[in-house]
C-alpha cells in the first residue's frame, strides 16, 4: 500500500517496475514523473481523477500508431491510503511549448520557428482527427517537443494530455454522444463557436490552436483571458470576422492562415493541406515545413 500524502509526493515509489525519479510538473489533478526501469526512461502520469485518466488511457491506446502523440505503455490502478491512484506510463517528452515560450526573449517566439511550430501543431491535430478524436483542450502547454534525436538534435512537436478528449464519431461516420456532459463554455480559451454553445469539434481544436499561436508570437493572451466574458467573446468573434484587422501587430503576418481558419464551417471537411499552405504563404521566405531542432543559443537551450 502506497503511503504518499498527495500525487506530488510519489518520488521513490515503483509503478509496474518503473522507479519514479523526478517530478517533472503538476497540474490541477495530475503530476508527471520521469521514471526508469533499467535503461528505459518514460513518463508516468499520476492522477486522482479516475475518469480523466481512463479517458486518456483509452485515447492513447487508440493513438498507438500515431507519431504525433506520446506512445502509450500502460495504465495502472494502485490502492493508496487516500484511495485509488491512477497512473499512465507513456513516452517521455521534452519541455512543453508554454515553458519554451516563457524562456524566449520578450516571450515571443521568432517568426521562422513560429511557423514551423504552427505547421507541426496543425499536423498533430490533423493526425488525431484522423483517428476520430477531438482534443478539446488545445493550448500551448499541451504541446511538447519530443526528446532530441541524435546526431542532429532534431525534435518534433507532439500533442498530449487527452484527459478531455472525445472519440466523437465511429468508423461509419456516425456521431458519438459524449456521456460526460462537460460544459466547455466554461473553458476561457474555448473557441468562439463553443463559447456560443456549440459542442467542440475538430474545427474548434484548430481555433484553439490559433489562440495558442498568437500567444506564442508574443501576444498577451492571458490578459485577454482575464477580461470580462463579453469582451473576450467579442475578441474571439472579431478574430473570425475580420482577422486582418483583429490580429495583433506581432502576428499580422499570419493573416493568410487566420483568414483560412475563419472560413472553416461545419459542412465542408477540413482541408489540412490547404491550411498548411496558408501557414507557408504567411512567411514565404522561410520553409514552414522544415524540421525543428533543440539547440544552444546564447548559452540557453532553445527551439529553432
Ligand atoms: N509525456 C510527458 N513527458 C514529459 N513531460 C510531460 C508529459 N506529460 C506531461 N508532461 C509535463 O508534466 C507537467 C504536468 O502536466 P499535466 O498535464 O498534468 O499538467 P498541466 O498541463 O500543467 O495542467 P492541467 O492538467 O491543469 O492542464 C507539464 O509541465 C507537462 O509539460
Amino acid at each position: 500500500m502506497i503511503r504518499a500524502v498527495t500525487i506530488k509526493d510519489l518520488v521513490g515509489i515503483d509503478i509496474r517496475g518503473f522507479h519514479l525519479n523526478r517530478l517533472i510538473g503538476a497540474g490541477s489533478f495530475g503530476a508527471v514523473y520521469e521514471s526508469t526501469s533499467g535503461t528505459e526512461t518514460i513518463a508516468v502520469k499520476a492522477s486522482i481523477k479516475g475518469s480523466d485518466v481512463l479517458n486518456e488511457a483509452d485515447c492513447l491506446q487508440r493513438l498507438f500508431y500515431c507519431n504525433f502523440t506520446p506512445k502509450y505503455f500502460f495504465h495502472q490502478e494502485t490502492p493508496t491510503v487516500n484511495g485509488i491512484l491512477h497512473t499512465i506510463g507513456q513516452e517521455l517528452l521534452g519541455p512543453d511549448l508554454e515553458t519554451i515560450r516563457q524562456k524566449v526573449p520578450w516571450h515571443a517566439i521568432k517568426r521562422p520557428t513560429l511557423v514551423r511550430i504552427a505547421w507541426q501543431a496543425l499536423s498533430c491535430l490533423e493526425a488525431i482527427h484522423a483517428f476520430n478524436l477531438v482534443h478539446r483542450d488545445v493550448k500551448l502547454g499541451n504541446f511538447a517537443v519530443s526528446l532530441p534525436m541524435s546526431p542532429s538534435n532534431r525534435v518534433m512537436i507532439k500533442i498530449f494530455d487527452f484527459g478531455l478528449a472525445h472519440h466523437y464519431k465511429d468508423e461509419n461516420g456516425d456521431m458519438i454522444e459524449d456521456s460526460t456532459n462537460s460544459d466547455f463554455r466554461r473553458m476561457k480559451y474555448c473557441s468562439y463557436e463553443v463559447a456560443m454553445g456549440s459542442d467542440p469539434y475538430p474545427r474548434d481544436d484548430l481555433h484553439q490552436l490559433s489562440f495558442a499561436i498568437l500567444y506564442a508570437s508574443g501576444f498577451d493572451f492571458l490578459k485577454i483571458l482575464k477580461s470580462s466574458h463579453d469582451v473576450l467573446t467579442e475578441w474571439k468573434r472579431d478574430l473570425l470576422r475580420q482577422p486582418a484587422q483583429a490580429l495583433p501587430p506581432l502576428a499580422r503576418f499570419l493573416s493568410p492562415w487566420y483568414d483560412a481558419l475563419s472560413e472553416l464551417n461545419e459542412i465542408v471537411p477540413i482541408d489540412y493541406e490547404a491550411l498548411k499552405q496558408k501557414i507557408q504563404d504567411s512567411l514565404p521566405a522561410h520553409n514552414a515545413s522544415a524540421d525543428l531542432y533543440w539547440e544552444i543559443e546564447d548559452g540557453e537551450e532553445t527551439l529553432v
